[in-house]
Order: C-alpha cells, then structure tokens, then sequence
C-alpha cells in the first residue's frame, strides 16, 4: 500500500472565538527543566482582552437596515451580537418643541444625542454593559422609568440614518456597510410602517417626507455613503451580499492575535460542536472512555484540516453521468510523525484519513536531571522526500517540538513541508515554534492562555497522554 492515501480535504479556517482566551479549568503539566533550555519572550499583547468587532449600518430611513441587521445577527448565531440603534439616542422633545412637533426636524444630526451614544459605544468597547434609553416614536419622547440593557459582546452593530455622519462614531467602526435601497421603496416603506407602527397618518408622513426626511438624506446620509466598505443594494433582498458580509466578520472574528503574528498559524473555524467537545475533554471529570471518544473527534478534524495544507494537483474524471469533473488529486508523498507518548493518540486519526500512509515516531528522553536529552527516533527512510504531518495534541513550551523538529531538518525535510498538528497550543509555545520555523505550518483547535509558572498550558486539559491512555490514576 505503502503511500497511497485516500484523504478528503476540506476547505481551511483559521478561526476561533474571541471569548475562547478566556475559559478557566485544570492545566497540564509539561516539562519544566527542557522549557529552561529556550527561555521564551512572551508577548503580553495575546491576553490582553479583545475588543468587539464593531459594524456600522447606514442608511436612508426605511431603506432596510434594521431588515439586514436581524439578518447578520441571525446567520453569526454561533457569536455573542447586540444591537444598539442610533434612534435611541434621539433627544426628547421640550415641551415646547412638542407643541410643534410638525416643524421638528428629527433627520438633523442635532435631534441625537450623540455624546451620550459615544459614551455608551465607548463602554461596550470596553467589555463593559451599558443602559440604553427607550425612544418613543408615537410620543417623541423617551422612556423615563425603562431602559434596554446592552451586553458586551464579541460584535456589536451600530445602525441608524446618521452613524457615518459624526467622524468620531465612524471611528469606532470596524466595518461600515450602507443600505442602498430606491427612495421610492423606501417612501412606500415608510408610508407603511409609520402608519401601522408610529402612529402617523399618511399626509403627515408624506408632509415630514418633503420638508425634511428627503432633504436631510441629500445632505446628510447620501454624502456619507462614500465612507462606507460594503454598499449593499437593494437591503433585506440581497442575500448574496448579506451571506459576504457574514463570511468576512466571520474571518475577522476567526483570526486569534497569533495568527496575525505568524501567518502560518492555523486555528480551525470553532462552532458550539467544538466548543462542546473541547469542554468534555478539559473536563476533569470525564471518563477515560469519553476523553478518548471526543478526544479522536477533534483529532480528526484537526487531521483534515492539516490534510488541506498539503499541495495538490488539478484531475479531471469522468462521472456516471459521462460528465467531466475537475477536481483535484491529493498530494501522495507524506508520512506521520508521533511524539511519543502522546503524539500516538494522533496516528489512528491520521491512518483512517490517509490510508496506508507510513507514521514515524520520535521521543525525547531526559536522562536524570542534568538537562541532558536523548532523542530516539524510527522515521522512514526516504523521509527527505516526504511533506510530514508532526503529531503532539499539545504545544506547550515549543521544546520538545522544537527537538523533533530539528530532527526532521537534520534528515533533510525542509521546513516548508512540515506541518505542525495538536489540539491545543499555549502562545508561549508558538512563539517557541514560529519564531525558530517561520515557514513551518501549526495546525490546531484552540489556543489557550498560557503556560503558568510550572510550564503548564492554562486552562489546558491535564496530562493528555495519560488521559487517554488511562494511566492517570
Ligand atoms: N426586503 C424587504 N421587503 C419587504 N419589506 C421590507 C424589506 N426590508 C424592509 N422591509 C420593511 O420596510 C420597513 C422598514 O424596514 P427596516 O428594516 O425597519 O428599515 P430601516 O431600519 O432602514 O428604517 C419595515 O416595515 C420592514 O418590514
Ligand atoms: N420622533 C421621531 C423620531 C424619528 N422619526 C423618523 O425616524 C427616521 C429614522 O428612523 P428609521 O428607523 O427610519 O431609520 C427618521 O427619518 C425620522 O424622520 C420620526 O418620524 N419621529
């Protein structure tokens, strides 16, 4: 069989959650006399706490902002998104405004308080809840006794008729997206809407419309469209763009500081199914049997992502149907390398991914306490030729690593076609890694805090090998 592989690639994330820096569980112990060999800087940047992702939605007055906002929210289900609404910021009327009421411009940048709403999106910013005022369409007023509690969260989205206006809003924005829909749909719109839901009768919207809703949007919000990063026509109908627009937040939520740092730092798309298997297996708690079931899950995951990395060939075969598919052929020259102990948790995965593929082992052996290490190792011969796939569940001071992998390079294996497969990685030990084999690739789940000050990976998951081999009693 030798290097025949039968693997299915699937298409590479790099992608975690914002929140998962922050889990708190039992850590692991590592190896805290090889970690002295390579004293680590660690960048204080990667735990620090993120910052939302902040969108802006602009446009015309019924033009359907609100439409693409409940949309976006609905397909980032798996994030933590709030809404915050820049009419909740309207000013309440004086008692004399109110007399007439007819004559107010609420389209003006002056009828919102804007100083109150940067304050609010300045406190979201900074992780912290705020209280956002009720706004009364009917009564133009807003709520005295009541308010909106908005949470922090991973995405924040700020929508209204002006939030592109004011430079200082605009900056707080990661993202500006602008609602371009006709003004005759968004008349019709409106006609419909303030007379079902605020309260006004036709003449009176169509009076507002003429004196001041058309004229504001020609002064106001038209110019600002040119701020915007994405114009998406035709609002709540677009469907296509509002799928881009999720897809890219998405990439943008997905990226872990680290992955920024070092290009070829991969972390998989996490979804509540791998959030759920990750909370098994760093649950203390957990049988050995179910550790090694939810632990071979996100193995195989992690595998064929890995599997992705790899180079291949465009192939064309003929279907039943006597039709011509172009796809792609898999790259065949590769092997497995195990990190003994642990790293052999990995091999089942890897075998029912590439079948027949040639899996090699290295161990590193400290001999007594005098730092000194043996490596021993059983690796194919023509290794030299090969893309390997390096097994270890976890990356914690980037030592051991580092060993195998200089191991790899002194038989010939370029670093370019080592990629680096675990489930979970310290930074510390990226840091190790990348910085020594900037063109070697990780592969992981998840990264997690840190190291403490034993070396252990924190919140990591314990001893893995053990674990899984049920030898932690
Ligand atoms: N694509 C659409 N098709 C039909 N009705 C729509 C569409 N988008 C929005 N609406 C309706 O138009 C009105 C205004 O939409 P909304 O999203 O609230 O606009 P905005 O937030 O820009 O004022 C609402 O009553 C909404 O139900
Ligand atoms: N008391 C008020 C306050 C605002 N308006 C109109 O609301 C429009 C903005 O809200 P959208 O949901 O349509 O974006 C704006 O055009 C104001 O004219 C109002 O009629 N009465």
């Amino acid at each position: 069989m030798d290097d025949a592989m039968e693997a299915a690639t699937g298409a590479h994330f790099s992608g975690l959650r914002l929140d998962s820096l922050r889990l708190s569980s039992p850590s692991s112990p590592s190896d805290p006399s090889s970690a002295k060999a390579f004293p680590m800087p660690i960048d204080d940047s990667c735990d620090a706490p993120r910052q939302p992702f902040v969108i802006g939605v602009c446009g015309g007055s019924a033009s359907g902002k609100t439409t693409v906002c409940d949309m976006i929210i609905q397909q980032l289900h798996d994030h933590r998104v709030v809404l915050v609404y820049q009419d909740s910021f309207y000013r309440g009327l004086t008692a004399e405004e109110s007399d007439y009421v007819h004559d107010y411009n609420f389209d003006h940048p002056d009828a919102f308080d804007t100083e109150q709403l940067l304050a609010c999106m300045h406190k979201l910013k900074n992780g912290q809840s705020v209280n956002v005022p009720i706004y009364d369409f009917k009564n133009h007023r807003r709520c005295s006794e009541s308010f909106r509690k908005v949470n922090a969260s991973d995405v924040i989205i700020l929508e209204g008729i002006l939030v592109f206006h004011d430079p200082r809003v605009r900056g707080l924005m990661d993202m500006k997206i602008f609602v371009d829909t006709d003004a005759d749909m968004r008349l019709a719109r409106r006609i419909r809407r303030d007379t079902i839901e605020r309260g006004r009768d036709v003449n009176s919207v169509l009076e507002q419309y003429g004196r001041f809703v058309k004229p504001a949007f020609e002064d106001f919000v038209l110019p600002s469209k040119k701020y915007a990063d994405v114009i998406i026509p035709r609002g709540g109908d677009n469907h296509v763009a509002v799928d881009l627009i999720v897809q890219h937040i998405r990439t943008k939520l997905g990226q872990h500081d680290l992955c920024k740092i070092y290009p070829n730092v991969y972390v998989i798309q996490s979804t509540f199914q791998i959030r759920g298997m990750h909370t098994l297996i760093r649950d203390r708690e957990i049988t050995t049997p179910d550790f090694v079931f939810y632990s071979d899950r996100l193995i195989r995951l992690v595998v064929e992502h890995g599997l992705g990395h790899l180079p291949f060939t465009e192939k064309q075969v003929v279907t039943p149907t006597g039709s011509v598919y172009t796809g792609v052929d898999f790259c065949k020259k590769l092997c497995g390398v195990s990190i003994v102990r642990s790293g052999e948790s990995m091999e089942n995965a890897l075998r029912a991914c590439c079948k027949g593929i040639k899996i090699g082992k290295i161990l590193i052996h400290r001999e007594g306490d005098n730092g000194k290490q043996l490596i021993y190792e059983k690796l194919p011969n023509d290794i030299s030729e090969r893309h390997v796939l390096l097994l270890d569940p976890v990356l914690g001071t980037g030592n051991s690593a580092n060993q195998a992998i200089e191991l790899l390079i002194q038989k010939g294996v370029p670093e370019s076609r080592i990629i680096f497969l675990n489930l979970i990685s310290a930074p510390e030990g990226i840091h190790c890694v990348c910085k020594r084999f900037p063109s070697l690739k990780i592969v992981t789940s998840e990264i997690d805090v840190a190291l403490n000050e034993e070396f252990r990976v924190i919140p990591g998951l314990g001893e893995f090998g053990d674990r899984y081999f049920g030898t932690d009693v």
